[in-house]
């Protein structure tokens, strides 16, 4: 795990000192958008133009974040649109790696052997973390956004005349609910089980605890009125939660001590998930593999043993009673 300083990988964990032991995600950095004329996003001055072929995606199967944006790759029906590597699951004193192994691909554009070589490529005195999912562009060779959040609103509109245009997660008239949903999702659960695993004193590691369990007991209730985050459609913020709760059993758990249920201890939460895990073209995009191999390997400050548990026993196809909404 390590960052790069003024272009310079260092190796360096993250730093919870300054905090109080809390654990605060920094910022991503690379913040432009894809739009469908080529015109900048707001309050950017780099306009990049929706193409078929010219981006790549850099994922990790095992993160949550860029799991968000293969999800919406698959739905959105853009696989012939926007190419993919996927790193190895380990995450080491080099951080990512291409090491082809275990279903990694390699770095399948430029043949690199380091995640960090192609910040560099796109900024050679880049500072800052190194993380997935890199959206790339080919054509000008540099990184266009490394922020799932605003990836996967790119891939959901800018590419329709290629993918999906009927598909909509984000349609205008359940934004604001979107937005009420995911304000809460995003803080106490997504980031929530990170703040409660990295957590270096029992206060931080409370406070995000209590806070993680408070939002998910208001979304099985939530889900007890009905089928999806936002009503009767699948939306945006159904995704987002969907990769935290996909992990939340085999690695949340135990790995980052986020213990006070299950969501198999959830009726709703635990039926909902199966649903959604069931929306066809997404069990293959969950990798239990690296999910389990990546976390309980890679951070040795929580697990210096490395061995990862062989249970717990999960069947996300199982049937589900979602369909009592209609
Ligand atoms: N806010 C970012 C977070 C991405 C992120 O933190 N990804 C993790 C993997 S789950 C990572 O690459 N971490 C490496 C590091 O922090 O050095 C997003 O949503 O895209």
């Amino acid at each position: 795990m390590g960052l790069l300083v003024d272009g310079k990988w260092t190796d360096r964990w993250y730093d919870t000192k300054e905090t109080g032991g809390k654990f605060e995600r920094a910022e991503s950095q690379w913040r432009d958008w894809i739009t469908v004329d080529g015109e900048p996003g707001p309050g950017r001055s780099r306009g990049f133009k929706a193409e078929p072929g010219r981006y790549h995606l850099y994922v990790s199967l095992a993160c949550p974040w860029a799991h968000r944006t293969l999800i919406f790759r698959v739905l959105k029906k853009l696989e012939g649109v926007i190419s993919v590597s996927v790193v190895h699951h380990f995450m080491g004193k080099d951080g990512w790696t291409f090491r082809k192994e275990d279903g990694a691909t390699g770095d399948t554009l430029y043949g690199l052997d380091f995640l960090h070589q192609i910040y560099t490529k796109a900024d050679p005195a880049y500072s800052g973390r190194v993380t997935v999912p890199v959206l790339w562009d080919k054509k000008s060779e540099t990184i266009v956004n490394n922020e799932s959040s605003e990836i996967i609103r790119m891939l959901n509109s800018a590419f329709d005349e290629w993918g999906d245009g009927s598909l909509d997660f984000y349609p205008e008239e359940l934004r604001d609910e979107i937005e009420t949903v995911n304000a809460l999702v995003y803080p106490q659960i997504n980031n929530g089980v990170y703040r409660a695993g990295f957590a270096t004193t029992q206060k931080a590691y409370e406070e995000a605890f209590a806070e993680l369990f408070s939002a998910l007991d208001a979304l099985e209730d939530r889900l007890s009125r009905q089928r999806y985050l936002a009503g009767d459609r699948i939306t945006e913020a159904d995704w987002r939660l969907f990769t935290t709760l996909a992990r939340f059993d085999p690695v949340y758990v135990g790995h980052f001590k986020c213990n006070l249920r299950r969501i198999a201890d959830y009726p709703n939460l635990s039926n909902y998930l199966r649903d959604l895990f069931q929306v066809p073209g997404v069990a293959a995009t969950v990798d239990m593999l690296h999910i389990k191999s990546h976390y309980y390997g890679s951070h040795d400050t929580i697990n210096p043993t490395r061995i990862i548990p062989v249970g717990p026993e999960l069947d996300y196809s199982a049937p589900h009673d979602r369909r009592r909404f209609g």
